[in-house]
């Protein structure tokens, strides 16, 4: 099932307001459109049949284990300015204990973090917004919705790593996710990120050129 909405006067607001660079497309039907697919029986039994992603986490440790983990550090895509990336990564990581929320994960490869809104309107705006920041970037996020709560992972396939655009998309998340009116809650902690990864298992590798049949 597609799933599209028109964006809300508060929404366009916020979108073409001042901070955010971006462009709202003409005419409602080239408005951008964000499908969520689920539920159905294929799907799951693509995602069953296959083992893990990149990014699932590694299994829970066993009480003889240490418990404690060395921090996560980035791992860029190569030909990245790594210098600028570490520094625009400060305010960002939630490591760095100057605000941020972001982790890093998969082995360093990715940002991740979860956003709560009110309502589920609110929620699909926000989504939305960030849709159109991906249209201008060229760069998609790995990301799942449920209700109110949204987890997004920001990580480049082709050169593999933490590129410009996922710390550039992260900040903007963040911006984005102020004007519409994130709940601030320190422990988001939720099943989102699997779901995230059940659609990367299902979704196939963005960077292949596509072969005509
Ligand atoms: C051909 C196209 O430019 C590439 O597939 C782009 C599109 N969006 C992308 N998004 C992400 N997250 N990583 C990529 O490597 C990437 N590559």
């Amino acid at each position: 099932m597609n799933l599209s909405r028109t964006i809300t006067p508060t929404a366009r607001r916020i979108i073409s307001g001042p901070g955010i660079l971006t462009r709202l497309p003409a005419s409602p039907s080239q408005q951008a459109r964000i499908t969520i697919s689920g539920g159905n029986a294929l799907y799951r039994r693509r995602c069953a049949a296959r083992s893990q992603s990149t990014m699932a986490s590694p299994p829970p440790l066993s009480p003889s284990q240490p418990q404690a983990q060395p921090a996560l550090q980035p791992a860029f895509s190569s030909g990245s300015d790594q210098a600028a990336l570490e520094a625009a990564l400060v305010p960002l990581l939630s490591a760095h204990g100057a605000g941020g929320r972001w982790t890093l994960a998969g082995e360093g490869h990715a940002l991740e973090r979860t956003f709560k809104f009110k309502t589920f309107a609110k929620t699909w705006d926000f989504m939305t917004a960030v849709s159109l920041q991906c249209k201008i970037k060229n760069h998609h996020p790995e990301w799942s919705n449920v209700f109110n709560t949204t987890f997004i992972r920001w990580t480049t396939h082709s050169p593999k790593g933490l590129s410009s655009k996922d710390v550039d998309l992260a900040a903007i998340c963040d911006s984005l996710a102020r004007d519409f009116g994130e709940i601030e809650q320190q422990d988001l902690t939720c099943r989102l990120p699997s779901l995230a990864d059940k659609a990367v298992i299902s979704s196939g590798d963005c960077c292949v050129p596509k072969t005509k049949k």
